[in-house]
């Protein structure tokens, strides 16, 4: 079997600066592998946003290991966990942060923009393209996302979350403010990135879209258990 992209163990996380501190995680465990999509599911505040904020480096654990790659990143200062959320990860949201005045090709290409500022023109402009055809809206490049439904601006924003070839996605209520059909087609184009590689790491209150990724944890207490499939 190959090394896992993520190895999450005994994770904790509790919140302070309240009168009472809170633990959020309580020892979760999850391990993803090149390729593999995993839903992430509980009740609401049950922690899962903290959980995905810790694995994409926005935040550190306050007990466990993260190993990324195999490597032990628990305790990385704020510096390499920059480094590293732009080579390892990318994110998509419930909402989808497009920038207004840009085309559907303008938004995806800032995520290019580099500490060595832009890459060739040609280069941009070829993996621009490319991340936009994997998720099916290569037609609409040149469209302002006032011009686009919900569902083609999620793609846009997947899109832009591809294009730096990321190892893992993680995508936090990608479809929440998408009808059921629109949000299957979101749910497609992740998929699709996981065909070809990367690995996904999906919460969502949708049944339907949980059911379609290899497997599902609940998040309970603190921590994540595996669903069992009937
Ligand atoms: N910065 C913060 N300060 C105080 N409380 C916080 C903070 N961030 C999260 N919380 C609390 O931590 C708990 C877990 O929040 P989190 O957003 O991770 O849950 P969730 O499972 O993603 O919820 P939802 O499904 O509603 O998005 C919640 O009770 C929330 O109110």
């Amino acid at each position: 079997m190959t090394q896992p992209l993520i190895e999450l163990t005994g994770i904790t996380k509790v919140l302070k600066g309240q009168a009472q501190p809170r633990t959020i995680l309580a020892g979760a465990d999850l391990t993803v592998r090149a390729g593999e999509s995993v839903a992430i599911v509980g009740r609401s505040g049950s922690g899962k946003s903290t959980l995905l904020s810790l694995i994409g480096l926005f935040d550190r654990p306050d007990e466990g290991q993260y190993l990324l790659d195999g490597r032990d990143i628990s305790r990385i200062s704020e510096r390499q966990a920059a480094k590293l959320r732009s080579s390892h990860f990318g994110f998509v949201f419930q909402r989808f942060f497009l920038l207004k005045h840009l085309t559907a090709a303008q938004n995806v290409a800032m995520a290019l923009v580099n500490g060595q500022g832009w890459l060739p023109r040609r280069e941009r402009r070829a993996r621009v393209l490319e991340a936009l055809d994997q998720v099916g809206i290569a037609h609409l490049a040149k469209n302002r996302p006032a011009r686009m439904s919900g569902g083609e601006q999620q793609r846009v924003a997947i899109a832009r979350a591809l294009v730096r070839s990321p190892r893992v996605l993680l995508a936090d209520e990608p479809t929440g403010a998408l009808d059921t059909e629109t949000g299957t087609v979101v749910i497609d184009a992740l998929s699709a990135a996981t065909a070809r590689g990367c690995g996904l790491i999906l919460v969502t209150h949708d049944r339907d879209h949980a059911a379609r990724m290899g497997r599902i944890h609940d998040l309970v207490d603190g921590v994540l258990n595996e669903r069992v499939s009937a």
